[in-house]
């Protein structure tokens, strides 16, 4: 689904990705972590077409982003970031409508129908969908924002720091939704968090990033087993 051919990136002279290497299955979850400023967001922005490799290529689906039609890719991807993206002056409806619709799906019943069951597949009751965002707590903005890339049928889901924000009992009701959508949905999802332990839980793999680099990419239980180097062991003693 994703592949980084030896990717580097720099802002000025401050080198943020160092010769990355790696690929993401189809329908995988591959949580994403490491310091703050080690290049997480960066590659996140590679893999859409916000940001261009200085070096390297970055495909998706098998298609060389260089080559890729940007916007259609993005249509294709949800993106999910924490306290924002969802647009203020829409209501809940029309913000999870939004890609259909200027996909040419114009049927409001039809699209009211699709919201409404998407709404209930990430937890919401129906009464949210005339809403505006900020009639929302944060953990209901952020349901609707993946109910919003699930409505783009994006088989390609970037989250970062999704649930960074939200308090213990909501985020782990969220982990569990994510968990069980992905399941069932089979998108293929990269997850950046600063929560080890909710790298842990939900990552098939996780990417422990450093200085631009990959300390280890592994699943949880070879990650906990066998830590790459003393950085590895330390994030994971926590968890
Ligand atoms: N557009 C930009 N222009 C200049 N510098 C940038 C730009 N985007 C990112 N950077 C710098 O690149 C480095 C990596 O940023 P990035 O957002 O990828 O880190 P991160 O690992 O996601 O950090 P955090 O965990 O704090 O979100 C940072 O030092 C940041 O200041």
């Amino acid at each position: 689904m994703i592949r980084l051919e030896h990717v580097s990136k720099s802002f000025g002279t401050q080198k943020v990705l160092d010769d990355l290497s790696l690929s993401v299955n189809e329908g995988e979850f591959l949580t994403v972590i490491g310091r703050s400023g080690c290049g997480k967001t960066t590659m996140l922005r590679l893999i859409n077409g916000l940001q261009k490799p200085d070096s390297g290529d970055v495909y998706v689906e098998g298609l060389n982003i260089k080559d890729a039609d940007l916007i259609a890719l993005r249509r294709r991807t949800g993106y999910v970031i924490q306290n924002k993206g969802l647009f203020p002056h829409m209501t809940v409806e029309k913000n999870i409508s939004y890609v259909p619709v200027i996909s040419g799906h114009k049927n409001k019943e039809e699209n009211r129908r699709k919201a409404i069951r998407l709404l209930k597949l990430v937890g919401l009751d129906e009464s949210m969908a005339d809403r505006y965002p900020s009639e929302l707590s944060g953990g209901q903005q952020q349901r609707v924002g993946i109910a919003r890339a699930l409505a783009a049928e994006a088989k390609l889901l970037l989250m970062d720091e999704p649930f960074g924000a939200l308090d213990e009992i909501t985020k782990r009701a969220l982990q569990d939704e994510m968990l069980a959508l992905q399941e069932k949905l089979h998108m293929t999802v990269v997850f950046i968090t600063h929560d080890i332990r909710e790298a842990m839980k939900l990552g098939d793999r996780v990417l422990v990033m450093e200085q631009g680099r990959i300390a280890q990419l592994d699943t949880p239980e070879m990650i906990r087993r066998h830590p790459a180097d003393a950085f590895v062991r330390e994030l994971t003693a926590s968890d």
